[in-house]
């Protein structure tokens, strides 16, 4: 994440953000550290939030099991696939089939740091 946030500029003009399945929030906790003008929302399973340290974000229950869509979360600015049951890694045009199948406009790779990507998913405006 360091080296995301060293490279990545993407967070420069957002002013909330959601870390679908964030676990402990470590990561956006690391966002907001940086830009503090987001308002962080931690989004991931009641037992894991429950565990979690708390963080200077906001804590976000989803209220199902494990089916989670895109569609669900359209205000996301970043999203993160959950390898978990049901993730599983995708190319570029499995990525960009899923955002038009999920009812995004638009779809960009932006940048790599170490072996993470950043993949832009814009919604319809
Ligand atoms: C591989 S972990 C990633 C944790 C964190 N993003 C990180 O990088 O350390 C996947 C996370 O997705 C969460 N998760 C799985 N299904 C979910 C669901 N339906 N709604 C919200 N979070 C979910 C899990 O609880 C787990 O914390």
């Amino acid at each position: 994440m360091q080296k995301i946030l060293e490279v990545y500029t993407g967070f420069k003009e957002i002013t909330e953000i959601i870390d679908v399945g964030g676990g402990t929030g470590a990561t956006v906790a690391k966002i907001i550290a940086k830009y503090p003008q987001i308002r962080g929302i931690n989004f991931d399973l009641p037992h894991v939030i429950k565990n979690a340290t708390p963080l200077p974000v906001v804590p976000e229950y989803t209220n199902t099991g494990s089916s989670l869509k895109l569609s669900n979360v359209m205000d996301i600015d970043m999203v993160m696939i959950v390898i978990n049951p049901g993730g599983k890694d995708r190319s570029l045009k499995e990525f960009e089939a899923l955002a038009k199948e999920s009812g995004f406009a638009a779809f960009e790779l932006i940048c790599s740091a170490a072996v993470y990507s950043v993949l832009e998913f814009q919604k319809k405006v």
